[in-house]
């Protein structure tokens, strides 16, 4: 059998993931990508190296299927591929919410399907990826899995009940930490700071952080403690975040990525 992998979809995610893919060693001749718009085959063919097919090529020559398009688009796809898919293929899906039973029901009795969650740090390989093995898909499957995934930053293996959960904290929480960068920089510019420098100032105490949630074994509320000196200033701001209930809509907001992920389970309702 081929050792070709396919990306079918190769928007945001897809793109990232193939990037990562040639940055771990793949060649490009081994890997195949499909897309709608023809300006976006050239794009990909320009950026990496790879050639687009379509569906039912990557179908039939790919011995592994990454599936990477909307939720919404995936019953669509799945009818398009389904007739070409031979039962030995791997079928990853990297959509939110799809269960692997979807997949399952469409494609031939026996199908090993994985269910993965990646992120998009994958760009910089420090990407997470939260994986879990449909009914037909074996420990040679998942370690399939992981050997695309691991070079591009950490994998979990889940129980695929917990992947909604996983979906809210780790597919989508990247744009949770993007978007109190932006609020703090605001910030900086009603203290008075340049936008610019705002910003950096920002980032920088966020990597830092990081690095020390991630290297030290601290618990986070160790760290903020060691911030937080008697009568100084941080406490001040932790009694705003309190005041704001900012902890309760943290808590809120996954809840509701958990909801959504929950809802696509029948490929979306657009
Ligand atoms: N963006 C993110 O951070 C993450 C996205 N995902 C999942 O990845 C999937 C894709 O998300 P994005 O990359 O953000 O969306 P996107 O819209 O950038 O990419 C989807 C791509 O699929 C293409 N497409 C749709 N139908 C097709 C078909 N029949 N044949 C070939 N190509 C087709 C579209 O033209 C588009 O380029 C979704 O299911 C999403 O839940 C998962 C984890 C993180
Ligand atoms: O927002 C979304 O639906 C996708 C899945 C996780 C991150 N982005």
């Amino acid at each position: 059998m081929t050792q070709k992998i396919a990306v079918l979809g190769a928007g945001k995610i897809g793109e990232a993931l193939l990037s990562g893919m040639i940055r771990a060693g793949w060649s490009p001749s081994d890997l195949l990508v499909t897309t709608r718009r023809p300006e976006r085959a050239g794009e990909l063919l320009t950026r990496h190296g790879v050639t687009a097919v379509t569906n039912a090529e990557a179908a039939k020559t790919a011995d592994t299927l990454i599936l990477a398009v909307k939720p919404q688009d995936m019953a669509a796809l799945l009818e398009e591929l389904a007739p070409h898919v031979p039962a030995d293929r791997l079928v990853i899906s990297a959509a939110a919410g799809v269960p692997t039973a979807f997949f399952e029901e469409r494609l031939a009795e026996g199908t090993p399907v994985v269910r993965v969650m990646p992120n998009t740090p994958v760009l910089v390989d420090e990407g997470m990826s939260v994986i879990s093995a449909g009914t037909h898909a074996t420990e040679v499957h998942l370690a399939r899995t992981e050997e695309i995934f691991q070079p591009v930053g950490k994998t979990l293996r889940v129980p695929e009940s917990q992947q909604d959960a996983a979906t809210a904290l780790s597919g989508s929480g990247p744009a949770y930490f993007y978007f109190l960068v932006e609020a703090m920089t605001d910030a900086g510019i009603l203290l008075g700071l340049p936008r610019d420098k705002a910003h950096d100032l920002i980032v920088q105490a966020a990597i830092g952080a990081s690095v020390m949630l991630r290297d030290s074994g601290e618990h986070p509320v160790k760290l903020r403690e060691a911030v937080t000196s008697p009568a100084g200033t941080t406490i001040n701001a932790i009694r705003e975040l309190e005041r704001h209930g900012v902890r309760a809509a943290l808590i809120a907001a996954l809840e509701a990525a958990r909801d959504r992920s929950r809802e696509l389970a029948s490929g979306g309702d657009e």
